[in-house]
């Protein structure tokens, strides 16, 4: 028999579905109200609502009591206790992604295969996540350190436990796939989830910008691209976009995310702090300066990669980017007057 509307056992559904009747294909849902109505249950109701919308079920023929089964072992493997890498994060990944994908000039570019493929690597891209950074882990020997040898530490662990969680009983959603489809999945998401990778961000944005300056258009619409590597690289982009989207969002959305994302890296220099270790970059709580810190992160890696994903899909994502220019303006406003107020 079916699972509940959504996927989820909540008292507030009808206004659940309401919101996502309105706001799940809109760039500024209110993430943290899906959380609410969801009965902090925000993964497995978006993804439940994306796969609906998608007809995923039908054409992935996905039981929706397996779908359920799954994204609930993995939003239970989201720890709940971290300010900032939660399932509420994964959940505004995964539906700031499925936004992206609806844009005019992305319409023919990605299969079928490919859009699963991105929507699942969102919904796990941080699975497990322990709240504290790759270089965290190394400084400290961590277990995951040692068993991922200092490469992409976090990322890995995040794949391996998501394709663990698929060998429950009754919670293959991959189970009806071929053979081809499932390994060619297996590999996208891997190499997105481990493009995630904050190291890797530099060289990806540099494949972008090589990518945007040659970019093959016809008629608005990006070109059918056939070789692997340069539909790849557009997706792993479009996931890092994605997950570096707080900034872009409606102000009182990203307000709320840097007050988690601080809390976080906060608990983290405390935990340096007690272990003598060095506190990392913008972790020590006394010192921190929050407003500049975002404007150098918007301008140094945030915007830089907004606008070459701007123009590759050119006018589509025009008014994210005016936010993200907004909400930058509103930071350093913030800063300075933070400053002149330390000066006075
Ligand atoms: O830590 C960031 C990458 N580092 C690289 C080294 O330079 C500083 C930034 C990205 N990252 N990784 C995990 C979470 C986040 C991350 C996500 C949302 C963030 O801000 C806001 F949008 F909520 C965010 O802000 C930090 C604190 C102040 C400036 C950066 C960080
Ligand atoms: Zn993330």
């Amino acid at each position: 028999q079916l699972p509940p509307r959504l996927g989820v056992e909540t008292p507030h559904s009808e206004a659940l579905i309401q919101l996502f009747e309105t706001g799940l294909d809109k760039w500024g849902i209110d993430i943290f109200k899906v959380d609410e109505l969801s009965a902090n249950k925000p993964l497995t109701s978006v993804v439940y609502a994306i796969f609906e919308k998608r007809d995923f079920f039908s054409k992935f023929c996905i039981h929706p009591s397996t779908l359920v089964s799954y994204f609930s072992q993995v939003e239970q493997h989201y720890k709940p206790d971290n300010p900032y890498h939660n399932a509420v994060h994964a959940a505004d990944v995964t539906q700031s992604t499925h936004v992206l994908l609806n844009a005019p000039s992305i319409g023919n570019v990605f299969s079928d295969l490919e859009i699963l493929a991105s929507v699942f690597a969102c919904a796990i891209h941080d699975v497990n996540h322990p709240g504290v950074t790759n270089q965290f882990l190394i400084n400290t020997e961590n277990e995951l350190a040692i068993m991922y040898n200092d490469m992409s530490v976090l990322e890995n662990h995040h794949c391996a436990v998501a394709f663990k969680l698929l060998q429950n009983p009754g919670s293959n959603i991959f189970s009806q796939l071929d053979d081809v489809e499932r390994r060619q999945l297996r590999k996208m998401v891997i190499d997105m989830v481990l493009a995630t990778d904050m190291s890797k961000h530099m060289s990806l944005l540099a494949d972008l910008k090589t990518m945007v300056e040659t970019k093959k258009v016809a008629g608005g619409c990006l070109l059918k691209l056939d070789n692997y590597s340069e539909k790849m690289q557009i997706m792993q982009n479009m996931v890092h976009c994605a997950d570096l989207s707080n900034p872009a969002k409606p102000l009182p959305l990203s307000t709320q995310w840097v007050t988690r994302v601080m809390e976080e890296f906060f608990s983290q220099g405390d935990r340096e702090k007690a272990l003598g270790l060095p506190v990392s970059p913008m972790c020590c709580r006394e010192t921190a300066n929050v407003e500049k810190s975002q404007v150098s992160f918007i301008d140094f890696i945030v915007h830089p990669l907004w606008e070459a994903w701007t123009e590759l899909v050119h006018p589509d994502a025009e008014d994210i980017l005016n936010t993200l220019e907004q909400n930058r303006d509103y930071y350093c406003e913030l800063s300075a007057a933070k400053e002149a107020e330390a000066a006075s």
